[in-house]
């Protein structure tokens, strides 16, 4: 019922097309009422009374019906065709729209071949069923009940038998429709898989020609394709018993019938042509029963792809915007942030129970330049996940010029914050509309003031179409260095308050290295900024350095207070990048008492 709930939500835009498209199978349903008539009428006066001159009537009026039954089925299937691609178009906008809204927990847990597999599969799935014969079993449904009556008045006996038979369709239905379901449940599942493998393997795939992997990766997803295949075999075999049974149940009836015509006409109560008719009638009942059939097992494919369509449309946001009455604007001027963080004892882990920063104390003034350093998985870049909001802490608070994150609407507050990330993402778009991403109305001349900030236009004007050339998948390929470049000229563009910047690890040729640097330079001048630092060379200037390690902020300070604690984690790393072994690594300290556990 919830499903059919669904599907008519869906459906409710197209109302209009959807009536019109009743009327027109209505239509076509009562043109098959005269068929039976017209054809006894055929038999009994112009093949057994040899009124030859009444042939042409039944020949033309046989001819008509059938001409507006297929007119009308033509207007219907266009109709009917164009709700289905606006249901779909619609479906996948809200799909898209509800996946940008929702939080990064969902793609942590969902692969995104799988979330392709949805927008593109599951959705299929309901269109089929949205362009199959739904409507027309609606018009069949109500066909079916008046020749019942018909048959009914015209001959009991008849009647009773095609009634006996209505049991059997029951019994077929309730047998294949369960197992109809389990099996497509089990195909998108197995579609998740392959869609998602398929994904990873793509954008891996200079790593599978660089270690020659390519017969293994053949083979495997050739086991896939096998292991989706025998659901999809045993689903096409169940749909096509359940149509067929339908259909022999159908055929079974139609016999008796013309068994019991013919007995009938025997015994003199009815004539051959009144038979024939009544077997017509017959016939007119099962089809629609044995078409509702082949609706169900669509219905019960759709059924499953509307289950899963359903967990992203239902899925709770676990970063919910401010309600309008607890929306904070930033104190400074048209909203836009000073660049003054705090961090009031945070703490968060991905799954619960499990924490990965503890009691986190930060106060990061405007203008500052802070570092983030620690060994790898101590929580450096959970502490800006949380900062942009990706995430929301399990205990604490992160203010914002004062101002508790959940208070300011998630979109002012990430305009506030330039982000430079190790890998940087560039998206098949001009350059120019790749550095204006985060400030789509910037003008090209903003554009270009920001190339020549992160020094981008020596390179921006080379290109064979300059700013205009397409660039990232199939575009112009850029070198590593341009890509950062690009991705500072991006947040340069977007002039936020504060800026993140994850230092990329891998290190480039001295000459790229000092464009960098030089870019980073005009990024951050005048602007708060937090920089997980990996190379310590380059953040010993910062105004404070700070240093975590298993989830803790083990010690803060400048570069020179830093060094100056001798057995502090600092000073390990230190010499661990510049070649002094220094004193062995010890362990996090003792995590604290704070939380007790049981909150988390
Ligand atoms: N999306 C996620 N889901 C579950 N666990 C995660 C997720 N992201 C990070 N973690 C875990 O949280 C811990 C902290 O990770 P984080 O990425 O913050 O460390 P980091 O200091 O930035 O590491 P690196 O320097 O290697 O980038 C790690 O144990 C990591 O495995």
């Amino acid at each position: 019922m919830k499903t059919l709930r669904r599907i008519g939500g869906w459906l409710a835009p197209y109302k209009r097309s959807l009536a019109l498209a009743f009327v027109l199978t209505a239509a076509a349903a009562v043109c098959n009422l005269p068929v039976p008539l017209l054809v006894q009428g055929l038999i009994d006066r112009v093949v057994t009374r040899n009124e030859w001159g009444l042939l042409p009537m039944y020949a033309v009026g046989l001819f008509a019906v059938f001409a507006a039954q297929s007119g009308l089925a033509w207007c219907n299937g266009l109709l009917i065709g164009r709700v289905g691609q606006g249901v779909v178009r619609d479906l996948r906008h809200a799909l898209y729209e509800r996946l940008q809204r929702l939080s990064l927990s969902y793609y942590d847990e969902t692969p995104s071949g799988a979330i392709l597999s949805r927008v593109m599969d599951d959705v299929g799935a309901i269109q089929v069923f949205v362009t199959s014969q739904t409507f027309t079993i609606l018009t069949d449904l109500g066909t079916t009940l008046a020749i019942a009556g018909l048959l009914l008045y015209r001959d009991w006996r008849l009647a009773a038998v095609v009634l006996a038979v209505a049991p059997l369709f029951a019994l077929n239905f309730r047998f294949f429709m369960k197992r109809i379901r389990a099996t497509s449940t089990v195909i998108r599942e197995k579609m998740d898989l392959i869609f998602g493998g398929l994904k990873a393997k793509l954008d891996g795939t200079i790593v599978i020609r660089a270690y020659a992997r390519e017969p293994d990766e053949i083979a495997d997803f050739a086991t896939q394709l096998d292991d989706a295949h025998t659901p999809r075999v045993r689903d096409s075999n169940l749909g096509a018993a359940f149509a067929n049974i339908s259909g022999a149940i159908g055929g079974v009836g139609t016999a008796v019938v013309f068994a019991m015509g013919a007995y009938e006409v025997l015994e003199g109560r009815l004539t051959a042509g009144g038979a024939v008719s009544t077997a017509a009638l017959a016939a007119m009942v099962f089809g629609p029963v044995a078409r509702l059939a082949d609706l169900a097992y669509v219905f019960e494919q759709a059924a499953a792809s509307v289950d899963r369509l359903g967990e992203i449309l239902d899925r709770e946001v676990d970063v919910p915007e401010p309600e309008p009455a607890e929306a904070r604007r930033l104190p400074g001027p048209d909203g836009r942030a000073r660049g003054g963080v705090v961090f009031d004892r945070v703490g968060f882990g991905y799954v619960v129970g499990e924490p990965v920063v503890w009691d986190v104390r930060l106060d990061v003034k405007p203008g500052m330049k802070v570092a983030l350093v620690g060994p790898t998985g101590c929580g450096k870049s959970t502490l800006v996940n949380l900062l942009m909001r990706f995430y929301d802490p399990t205990w604490g608070q992160i203010r914002l010029d004062g101002v508790p994150v959940d208070r300011i609407p998630t979109g002012d507050l990430r305009r506030q914050i330039g982000v430079v990330l190790q890998d940087p993402v560039v998206f098949r778009l001009s350059l120019a509309d790749n550095i204006r991403y985060g400030a789509p109305d910037a003008t090209d001349a903003q554009v270009e003031a920001a190339a020549r900030a992160a020094l981008v236009h020596g390179f921006a004007v080379a290109l064979p179409e300059g700013y205009d050339t397409l660039v990232g998948e199939g575009g112009f390929k850029l070198s590593q260095g341009e890509r950062q470049r690009l991705a500072i000229a991006r947040a340069v563009c977007s002039d936020p308050a504060l800026v993140i910047l994850d230092e990329a690890t891998s290190s480039l040729d001295t000459a790229s290295e000092a464009l960098i640097q030089a870019a980073l330079a005009n990024l951050l001048r005048d602007r708060t900024a937090i920089i997980i630092a990996h190379r310590l060379s380059t953040i010993v200037d910062a105004d404070l350095i700070v240093v975590m390690d298993g989830g803790l902020i083990v010690q803060m300070g400048s570069h020179a207070q830093l060094l100056a604690d001798r057995s502090g984690l600092y000073r390990r790393l230190c010499a661990r990048q510049f070649g002094d072994p220094g004193p062995p690594p010890t362990h996090a300290q003792a995590r604290p008492a704070f939380p007790p556990r049981a909150l988390l």
